[in-house]
């Protein structure tokens, strides 16, 4: 994990008004380049973390910093953090609010002051990116809810952040519908963008992720997903169970089938590789 620093968290706390204390001295990294799956248990702080990283919420002690320069909570301090830092909320109807996918994903790129030239750009971009050229002109109330993830998510592409954080992306879609984000989100990945991810899904973690974040009542504990996705203390606390591929590996090291050292297979096919690596067969 040498990757520079891109966005972090230091010494931060939050409390909501009359609310609880939800992030106590945090220091949080996202590393240029790493894909990172945030998990942890219902009302663990996900939300409020990814809100804090994007400047939704400010920490009421400690700062957020963009490579290493604590940012204003300014008008022009936010401006600028939002070109870095684009946050999808979980649920689509919180983003969309214009009347067509078109007008709904320029809406930012409008706010910058861009010309209508550099909107258009990055609308066709972003709807490209999504996957969702054909939608431009349909209303917005008119779409399914994958379409409005969809639009939501393009809606934050068209600012071209550096960092991309989804809060839970993956709810709600169907299998296929998953397996299009997955490879959209590994199109904006191949293009430079760093993508954080809010999950419960241990699986699409360890599959997906360069690194895992655990919240925890003992603090967020960060490191590769292969070996976080592992840690049956941390991920108890977090209320999540072993990755299925993990869980395998321990069932065939247990029976002589996999060495000791060997990291556990985070597809099927991975898994059919390490076996017959073992066995030759
Ligand atoms: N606007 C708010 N006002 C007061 N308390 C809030 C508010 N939003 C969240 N909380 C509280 O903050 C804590 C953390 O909530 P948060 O939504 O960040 O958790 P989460 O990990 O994203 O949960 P989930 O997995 O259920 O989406 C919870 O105790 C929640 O009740």
């Amino acid at each position: 994990m040498s990757e520079p620093v891109l966005v972090a968290l230091r010494g931060a706390s939050f409390a909501y008004e009359d609310g609880p204390v939800v992030v106590d001295g945090l220091d949080f990294e996202v590393r240029g380049g790493r894909a990172l799956a945030l998990l942890g248990r219902n009302g663990s702080g996900k939300t409020t973390l990814m809100r804090l990283l994007s400047g939704g919420l400010r920490p009421r002690t400690g700062e957020l910093t963009v490579e290493g320069r604590a940012v204003g909570y300014d008008r022009k301090g936010l401006t600028r953090l939002r070109t870095t830092v684009q946050l999808v909320v979980q649920d689509p109807d919180d983003q969309l609010f214009a009347a067509s996918v078109g007008q709904d994903v320029s809406f930012g790129p409008l706010n910058l002051g861009l010309s209508d030239v550099e909107v258009r750009a990055r609308v066709d971009e972003a709807l490209a990116a999504l996957d969702i050229t054909a939608l431009a002109d349909r209303p917005t109330h008119l779409l399914s809810y994958g379409q409005r993830k969809r639009t939501a998510i393009a809606g934050a592409v068209a600012m071209r952040p550096r960092v991309l954080i989804l809060d839970e992306p993956t709810a709600g879609l169907d299998p296929d519908g998953q397996e299009r984000l997955l490879a959209t989100l590994d199109g904006l990945r191949a293009s430079g963008t760093t993508v954080v991810m809010a999950t419960h899904d241990v699986d699409l973690a360890l599959r997906w992720a360069d690194d895992a974040a655990l919240l925890t009542p003992s603090g967020a504990h960060t490191g590769p997903a292969a070996a976080m996705l592992a840690r049956t203390d941390l991920l108890g606390q977090a209320g999540l169970r072993l990755p299925w591929g993990i869980a395998a590996a321990e069932l065939l090291r247990a029976q002589g089938l996999l060495p000791a050292a060997a990291p556990g297979p985070r597809t099927a096919e991975e898994l059919s590789a390490l076996t017959t690596a073992r066995t030759g067969t």
